[in-house]
């Protein structure tokens, strides 16, 4: 523990720079995972590592929104993985012709092999009905929650753990297999298991499906849309 003064502060130095390439490592190199899946079950300190990290994300208000209801149950996961398929026949109509059958070739999920589902959840209740920093956007609690899963995600990058986040459901259906209460919002469904190997670079790019778009065409200055400085 470093030292703190009277007002609990202590000094902000740097990393090292193995600590810091360590940080940017984990950030370029974590992927999401649909399919390379190991079946066997992930050791609870890790599961407890992972879900340390979540906690420890910056929350709106310090509101700590988030539940995190984990599924070990096979039959459970086998119950998200039917309202998946619901979900994403539904999401193929939706694209045309030949980019229908490219998305119907994506492996969107992998709900039954991850041994491990995480379903992230935000109670917008959790400190009350007025929220530092709340007051005049009430999808702050939720940002706060993907916040946490993003902590997940990246610890479970350098601990060797794929995480896979699924979207392609109706909230309802995840909330009717789950007992979760009305006013508690979804947030994510993360499969999460040990890989041995990631993509070098987002599937959804390996694929063909969208190419990663240049960093400065989404940087402006001094006012939207102005790219020089
Ligand atoms: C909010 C949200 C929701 C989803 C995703 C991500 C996020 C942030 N992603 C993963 C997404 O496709 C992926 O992050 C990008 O393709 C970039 O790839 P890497 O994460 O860098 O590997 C995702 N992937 C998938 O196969 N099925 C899904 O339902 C979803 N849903």
């Amino acid at each position: 523990m470093r030292p703190f003064d009277e007002d609990g502060l202590s000094a902000a130095s740097g990393f090292s720079m193995a600590e810091r390439e360590a940080v940017y490592h984990a950030i370029m190199t974590r992927r999401d995972v649909r399919s390379q899946f190991q079946p066997d079950p992930l050791p609870e300190d890790v599961v407890e590592r992972l879900l340390t990290a979540a906690h420890h994300a910056p929350s709106v208000g310090f509101m700590q929104p988030w539940n995190f209801i984990m599924v070990r149950s096979a039959e459970v996961r086998a119950r998200v993985r039917d309202a998946f398929m619901k979900a994403n026949e539904e999401a193929a109509l939706l694209f045309e012709g030949e980019r229908r059958q490219a998305y119907r070739a994506l492996k969107l999920e992998g709900i039954v092999e991850a041994p491990l589902g995480i379903c992230v959840t935000c109670d917008p209740t959790r400190s009350g009905s007025v929220v530092l920093g709340r007051t005049h956007n009430p999808r702050m609690d939720s940002y706060s929650t993907v916040c946490a899963v993003q902590n997940l995600w990246l610890a479970a990058r350098a601990e060797g753990v794929g995480i896979g986040w699924v979207s392609i459901f109706h909230e309802d259906d995840l909330k009717a297999i789950l007992g979760i209460p009305d006013h508690i919002e979804v947030v994510a469904w993360l499969c999460a298991g040990f890989v041995e190997r990631l993509y070098d670079e987002p599937e959804l790019a390996a694929k063909g499906w969208r190419q990663r778009l240049p960093l400065e065409e989404l940087v402006f200055h001094d006012g939207w849309g102005r790219r020089e400085r």
